[in-house]
């Protein structure tokens, strides 16, 4: 066992914790990472699968994440443009399938009006709400007593559009049924992306991807952090005081003046806390749960949709597979398909057995695409649910009623404790770009708390406070 004396340690090396070290030890603060898995990453991952690069984790990147985008500028990373030339399909709730073009679901006029209508007044409310604090909304209270799927249907009774716009909150995003969380969580979530019409854009929400994957981001902050991060070192036990905190590892020990628990907030009581948190963090901690969403992959000897002039982009609100992409890693010459299988759906196929799931899954691609999509030669399917050190995706929401009664307590310190992910943060929530802001912002506070200076609570992590990578 190891014995370290550090500034800051951080618990956690997925994107929200490496950028938070990254930015302390930039400030001249010195610290130690400890991470429970073999690499680093946590939520975004990436392996070559048969000769085709498979993103196991987060990937996307849209033009608004101005975090992660300053980020990689800083590191050296490139983007590319996810494929996006041609017509998509739309399977309707009686399997009808239909290629269209342009933004509308070729659903009929009526629903297509009521649609646009559940868009605008999703606008118009999230236009109103700071996702730094949902919770100060004049109407939040009311907004989270109010399940998205029940609020919808206040305001259309046209069930078709209710379902289609509900998707892109409940499978498409939070990856709960709309039924379990609140009208005020979905409209944090929209106003997290500047819009709900941005987020039901895929062309801007799954802009572009990352050259050298998003899990490369991690790896390149892991790399100038070098010999101050520590795999395979899961933190069960935290010793605190006002004067400082003790982590626990398997084989190191850290005694440091602040720790940042960069971990997904479902995992925080998998420490023990000596003293014990105090009551309004333990039961704030128990309304946060994540959602279930099964990312599947299947590559072809070529992307074969493309020669009928098809994008690759389906949506089924009621199919097996809810959405499905072109997820051709840039420069490759096969052709990868990624869908999505969220909530009560993901529940259905993990009751099968493993062959008979690939099975139904790759013929609910071929209802798409037609039999040519039964010749998957890679099959991969993420199970995020079954990673002891995330436990679902892609991340945590409250429960009903939790945002606007527990939301406010999540951003707090407890003394020498600070929370980071970027199930916490408001713009870039769930994604990398929140977990970036977040560990900046954190990084931040803990800098200002250290030296005694004033911390700027307008701070919104977007570009670093302590210079590029000459700084380190
Ligand atoms: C399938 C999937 C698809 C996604 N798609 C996108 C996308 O396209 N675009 C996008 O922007 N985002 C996407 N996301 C979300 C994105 O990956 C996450 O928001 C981001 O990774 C969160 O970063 P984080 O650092 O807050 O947490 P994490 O990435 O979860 O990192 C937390 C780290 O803490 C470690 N840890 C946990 N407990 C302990 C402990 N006790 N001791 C030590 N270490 C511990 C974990 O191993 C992990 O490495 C996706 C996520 C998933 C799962």
């Amino acid at each position: 066992m190891r014995t370290l004396d550090r500034d800051v340690v951080i618990i956690g090396a997925g994107p929200s914790g490496l950028t938070a070290a990254y930015e302390l030890r930039k400030a001249g603060k010195t610290v130690a990472v400890l991470e429970a898995r073999d690499r680093v990453g946590g939520r975004t991952w990436s392996e070559d699968m048969d000769g085709a690069t498979i993103e196991i984790g987060g990937q996307w990147i849209s033009p608004d994440q101005t975090g992660l985008y300053s980020l990689i500028e800083e590191l050296g990373i490139e983007t590319f443009e996810r494929y996006k030339q041609g017509s998509s399909i739309y399977m309707s709730e009686d399997g009808t399938r239909t290629v269209y073009d342009g933004a509308d679901f070729p659903v009929g006029e009526a629903t297509v009006a009521e649609m646009n209508k559940l868009v605008a007044e999703m606008d118009r409310l999230t236009a109103q709400v700071d996702p730094d604090a949902p919770w100060n909304h004049p109407r939040a209270a009311e907004l989270d007593m109010v399940s998205f799927h029940h609020w919808l249907r206040t305001l259309s009774d046209d069930e078709v559009a209710c379902n289609n716009v509900g998707l892109f909150i409940a499978g498409g995003m939070l990856t709960k049924p709309a039924h379990t969380f609140s009208a005020l969580q979905a409209l944090l979530m929209s106003s997290s992306a500047g819009s709900f019409s941005n987020l039901v854009d895929e062309d801007f929400i799954l802009d572009r991807r990352i050259v050298g994957t998003m899990q490369g981001v991690s790896i390149a902050v892991a790399k100038r952090l070098g010999d101050d991060v520590f795999l395979n070192n899961p933190v069960l036990k935290l010793d605190w005081s006002d004067s400082g905190v003790t982590a626990h590892g398997t084989d190191i020990t850290v005694n440091a003046a602040k720790v940042i628990i960069a971990v997904p907030p479902n995992l925080y009581s998998r420490i023990s806390y000596n003293p014990p948190l105090p009551r309004r963090q333990h039961v704030t901690h128990q309304h946060q749960s994540m959602g279930l969403v099964i990312k599947v992959h299947a590559v072809y000897e070529t992307p074969f949709w493309r020669e009928e002039g098809l994008s690759g982009t389906c949506f089924g609100p009621s199919a097996i597979v809810q959405e499905l992409y072109d997820n051709t890693y840039h420069g490759e010459t096969t052709g990868t398909l990624v869908g999505f299988i969220s909530d009560l759906q993901a529940d259905a196929m993990f009751e099968l057995p493993e062959a008979e799931r690939k099975d139904v899954i790759l013929k609910g691609i071929a209802e798409y695409l037609g039999p040519k999509a039964l010749e998957a030669k890679v099959f991969y399917l993420s199970d995020f649910g079954s990673e002891e050190w995330t436990r679902g995706a892609y991340a945590t929401s409250y429960d009903l009623g939790g945002l606007f009664r527990f939301g406010p307590e999540q951003n707090k310190n407890v003394g020498p404790i600070y929370f980071s992910s970027s199930d916490l943060a408001g713009e870039g929530y769930q994604h990398v770009d929140g977990a970036v802001r977040m560990g900046r912002r954190t990084a931040a506070r803990i800098v200002a708390a250290v030296d005694g200076t004033q911390d700027d609570l307008d701070y919104d992590g977007v570009a670093s406070r302590f210079g590029t990578l000459s700084n380190l």
